[in-house]
């Protein structure tokens, strides 16, 4: 990371494969390294915002030699259920041997995708920081199945870095970074640095990995997304001896991918609406003198007129799609009115805009 710059807040996510060993027991002596370098970097003044998944493996080793044929949406509620607190119950007391208090926070798809929500999290998160509590951020697995779930804990990472304004988002995975081919080819080389808008998607290979859920895949494409909303993000092995202390604070040059932040954060409205596209409940199809008028000034607002077709059945205040006359996509935005009114006012002028400026988000 910016080793000139000191950071006020992080967010680190740290991975299953990071957690666990091979045999799928928990990694205790990886857990309390990772614990030693978060307690130096909290004594330094940087606020850490800690993303562990760890609950469904955790619970695993647990049960799994006593329970019978399961079905695998029961497994994980099953093991998340028992997890989650052995591994809570793990980090309180390593922080508490820092005299340093961490909490949990259990969050779903469901409880990000209203404004309301997303602020009422907000602010649990920040009356914990500002209490000097850690927060611990999961998913929780026990209620999140199929269609409701994350795509894993680095979308989740990526929507709390989001939406806690953090400078920073360190993924630790058990790998040293992006590679450029594949991982096990002694030619590979991790992709160093990663300029705003660079696709990567190219050197990944899509075969996930056994314990974690969304692989390389998704971490690139939030990390592209997140630094694109000027937060720089690290993808760096979090079984490397030192890895926190050597990214935030000394600044040793350590092997890592780092996607550089691009030069305009978003304001917050238009960071929580930028990080909800898995939320999009429909879409606007504009004509092209539309498509053309947002592109060419922030200042424009969607209107009616421009509006060739409403996609979904919608509420006011949801977040919808911007697709272009030939239906690629353009951003997201929240919109102003229900999906019928939406379907009413089509082409119709000097109406208020069914998407304001400062509710549109453009890719
Ligand atoms: N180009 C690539 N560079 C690095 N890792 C890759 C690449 N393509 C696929 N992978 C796989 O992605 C895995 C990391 O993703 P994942 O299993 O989700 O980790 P975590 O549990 O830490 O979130 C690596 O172990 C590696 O096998
Ligand atoms: N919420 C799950 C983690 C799911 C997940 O995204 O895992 P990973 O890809 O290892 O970060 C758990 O705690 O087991």
């Amino acid at each position: 990371m910016d080793c000139n710059k000191k950071y006020r807040r992080i967010v680190i996510k740290i991975g299953s494969n990071v957690l666990t060993r091979e045999d799928g027991r928990p990694d205790t002596t990886r857990i309390s390294a990772l614990v030693d370098q978060i307690a130096g970097l909290y004594r330094a003044g940087v606020e850490v915002i800690l993303v562990s998944s760890g609950a469904v493996a955790s619970g695993r080793s647990v049960l799994e030699p006593r329970v019978g044929r399961i079905d695998t949406v029961s497994a994980r509620q099953l093991f998340s259920a028992v997890g989650q607190v052995k591994l809570l119950n793990r980090y309180y007391d390593l922080f508490n041997e820092y005299g340093i208090v961490c909490g949990q926070v259990l969050t779903t798809k469901e409880s990000l995708s209203t404004r309301r929500q997303y602020l009422n999290q907000r602010n649990c998160m920040e009356a914990m920081l500002a209490a000097g509590v850690v927060p611990i951020v999961n998913e929780n697995d026990t209620i999140s199945v199929t269609e409701l779930m994350f795509t894993d804990n680095d979308e989740l990472s990526g929507l709390v870095a989001a939406m806690m304004d953090a400078e920073a988002l360190v993924i630790l995975s058990n790998i040293d970074g992006i590679y450029d081919g594949s991982p096990a080819d002694p030619a590979s080389q991790v992709i160093r640095r990663v300029a705003p808008g660079r696709d990567l998607s190219q050197y990944i290979d899509t075969a996930r990995s056994s314990r974690g859920r969304g692989g390389m895949t998704t971490k690139s494409r939030i990390s592209s997304r997140v630094a694109g909303e000027g937060i720089e993000v690290v993808i760096a092995n979090g079984r490397r001896d030192g890895i926190l202390t050597d990214l935030v604070l000394t600044g040793r040059d350590v092997v890592c991918t780092r996607f550089e932040a691009a030069p305009r954060p978003a304001s917050g409205v238009k960071k929580w609406i930028a990080s909800s596209e898995g939320f999009a409940k429909g879409a606007l199809h504009l004509d092209a003198g539309a498509a053309a008028a947002i592109s060419q000034s922030k200042a424009a607002s969607i209107l009616a007129v421009g509006v060739t077709a409403v996609e979904g059945e919608f509420e006011r205040d949801d977040i919808v799609r911007i697709l272009s006359p030939e239906g690629a996509p353009l951003g997201v935005g929240r919109i102003s009115c229900d999906s019928a009114t939406a379907r009413r006012n089509l082409g119709r002028k000097g109406l208020k805009p069914l998407i304001h400026c400062d509710y549109l988000y453009l890719e």
